[in-house]
């Protein structure tokens, strides 16, 4: 818990309003209520090495310690990647100070403290202005105000704590970047981008799709589905898998298609879908390209153009998320994005 505030930079977090994140949290770690062991997700630092994490950390002059100093705020700097490939990032987080000259040592404290936290995870980020990452679910709602809804389907779906692909791809989602994310398989990428989407839509709307995701295999865009509908619980969103009924069930009566907020598809079944003029991608806001190392193979090249011109709302929100990139894919995909930030769990 220290970890969180050290990170948090002070930020408040409100115990009563959280009340059952913080049982959750401060209850014996693995079980649940009933004693049954839940997925145990990736564990924060124990207390001891935390306490062995700071020391490590200790770049202040003696005696300094970090300063919350009420309520001003501090830009952070935070770099990170390998050697030879170190980019700068900035970001306003929790109660943290304006940064200046003066304030550059506490600065520093948290910055290596970042930088060694993402380390000890294997998380690699490249880009400009990265956010730092969330080590816990409900610090979606201290520092981005996400809806109480999410941690409390999270927390009841047993996903007591990010992974680490969620816990940077989170907070860069949330920021409104573009993303191309590369983590192992089974290290949870649906929750990395289902979570952030559900925030950014707010509340159902009835005006049409505003997010869409699309996978390669009808089997994946199923298990898709299914964690949208998990984690939207106690909301009315309306989530579409596209099929060759619904479509044609939206063909024949298009005031439907205006019902959907979220759709998930594959690609060749939304090409159609366009073509056919059954499917309006124009008040697409998000889009998410999973295993995007297999949607931007040559096979299926034209196919991602045709729905990229068809998502043409401006204000459209990129992300890519795969196991692996492959350079010349990687390159591909840069051509697609707007300056993205990447995000590289584990090896590459
Ligand atoms: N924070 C979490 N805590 C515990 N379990 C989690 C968490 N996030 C995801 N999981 C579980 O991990 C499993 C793998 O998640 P998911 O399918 O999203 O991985 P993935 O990275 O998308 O894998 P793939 O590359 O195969 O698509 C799922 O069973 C999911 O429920």
């Amino acid at each position: 818990m220290e970890f969180f505030h050290a990170l948090g930079g002070g930020a408040r977090f409100n115990k009563k309003r959280f009340a059952q994140d913080v049982e959750l949290f401060s209850s014996s770690t693995g079980t649940d209520q009933e004693g049954k062991s839940k997925p145990s997700g990736i564990a924060l630092p124990s207390e001891q090495e935390v306490a062995g994490l700071l020391d490590e950390l200790d770049v202040l002059p003696s005696g300094t310690t970090p300063s919350n100093e009420g309520s001003k705020r501090r830009k952070k700097h935070v770099e990170e990647g390998e050697s030879g490939n170190k980019e700068k990032s900035t970001e306003v987080m929790g109660n943290f100070l304006p940064m200046n000259k003066t304030r550059l040592p506490t600065d520093l404290f948290f910055t290596t403290q970042i930088k060694t936290y993402l380390k000890s995870k294997r998380i690699r980020t490249y880009g400009d202005d990265v956010p730092a990452p969330i080590t816990s679910f409900p610090e979606m709602t201290t520092r981005y105000n996400a809806k109480p809804y999410l941690t409390k389907n999270l927390v009841q779906s047993a996903f007591t704590r990010p992974t680490p692909i969620q816990q940077q791809a989170i907070p860069i989602v949330l920021s409104g970047r573009e993303l191309m994310a590369c983590a192992p398989t089974g290290s949870g990428k649906t929750l990395a981008f289902a979570c952030p989407i559900l925030h950014a839509l707010g509340e159902p709307r009835k005006a049409g799709y505003r997010a869409i995701v699309v996978s390669p295999t009808r089997e994946l865009s199923q298990q898709i589905y299914g964690v949208f509908k998990t984690l939207s619980k106690g909301k009315k969103f309306k989530v579409c898998m596209l099929t060759k009924a619904t479509a044609s069930t939206q063909a024949n009566n298009p005031k439907l298609r205006e019902k959907f907020d979220l759709l998930i598809t594959t690609p060749l079944r939304l090409v159609h879908g366009i073509q056919q003029g059954e499917v309006d991608l124009s008040g697409v806001e998000h889009l998410v390209l999973d295993e995007a190392d297999k949607l931007l193979e040559a096979g299926f090249v034209e196919q991602m153009d045709e729905i990229l011109a068809a998502c043409s709302n401006p204000k459209l929100q990129k992300m890519l998320f795969s196991a692996t990139l492959p350079s010349g894919v990687e390159a591909l995909a840069s051509t697609i994005m707007k300056d993205p930030i990447r995000v590289v769990v584990g090896e590459k």
